[in-house]
């Protein structure tokens, strides 16, 4: 732990007078792996929106690497080094894989690269095709990609832009059982090199790759620790599945 990379306080954020967001305190350090968790509409995604600029908080701060980023639009707040996933994996369906990776770094290079005729692949695209197991399939089209390898190109596409934060939201829903085997060694590889934060709702997937969980519920951070301590907290077992305390202990436990 060398200290916080992002600091949020305070945060709020409405829509139509509804809190979604409802007073969020939160601290990631470098080179954490964190998780978050909640039941639906506790405002995880609507977190990673504020964070990168996609939605404007009413209250809050947000600090990453000592800059607030409230008020910075989006492409500004990808440049200071923060990437994100969406829940559908957003590709260039008829560009190739290299070719969508390339793309992607050539956000962070200056114009008269992007002028001059490319030579070789870049080596931030080598290695985003070694490290998500793409490099087989450079040359292939996106589209015959299966659903699990678009969603690793989609992190790839981030991790080609050197992001010191990667945001990923359910990066593991409707994988199949290898895919998300696979995805868990990625987030563990990627977390050695960068800071993480992972929304996820799939407790097996958890207590595999989680070490430290936070949880929100209703706006707002209920509780935070290690996957063990979270799943042994009532008020969690109480609200993540709305049901009772033995539903809950089923499910969760
Ligand atoms: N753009 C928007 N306009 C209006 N309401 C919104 C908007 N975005 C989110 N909300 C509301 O804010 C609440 C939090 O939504 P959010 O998507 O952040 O939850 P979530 O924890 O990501 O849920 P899920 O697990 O279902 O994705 C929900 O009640 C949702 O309906």
């Amino acid at each position: 732990m060398t200290g916080a990379l992002l600091e949020i306080r305070g945060l709020r954020a409405v829509f139509d007078g509804f809190a979604a967001l409802d007073g969020v305190d939160l601290t990631v350090e470098e080179g954490e792996l964190r998780f978050l968790i909640g039941p639906n509409g506790a405002g995880k995604t609507t977190l990673i929106d504020v964070i990168t600029g996609l939605t404007r908080p009413a209250a809050g701060t947000v600090r990453f690497a000592g800059t607030d980023l409230v008020g910075r639009r989006e492409h500004e707040i990808v440049r200071l080094g923060v990437g994100r996933t969406f829940q559908t994996a957003v590709v260039f369906e008829e560009l190739t894989v290299v070719e969508n990776l390339d793309l992607a770094a050539s956000f962070r290079r200056p114009l008269w690269r992007l002028l001059r005729r490319r030579r070789g692949v870049d080596d931030a695209v080598r290695e985003a095709l070694a490290v998500t197991g793409l490099t087989e399939l450079a040359e292939r089209p996106a589209r015959v990609l299966s659903h699990g390898q678009r969603q690793w190109l989609e992190i790839g596409m981030l991790l080609v832009q050197r992001p010191r934060l990667l945001l990923l939201d359910e990066p593991v829903a409707g994988m199949s059982r290898d895919e998300r085997a696979r995805t868990g060694e990625l987030l563990t590889e990627i977390a050695r090199g960068h800071t993480v934060v992972v929304v996820e709702h799939d407790m097996e997937f958890l207590r595999r790759y989680a070490s430290r969980v936070t949880v929100l519920h209703e706006g707002r951070v209920l509780t935070e620790g290690s996957v063990d301590e979270v799943r042994a907290d009532p008020r969690v077992q109480a609200v993540y599945l709305g049901g009772t305390r033995e539903e809950a202990g089923d499910a969760v436990g």
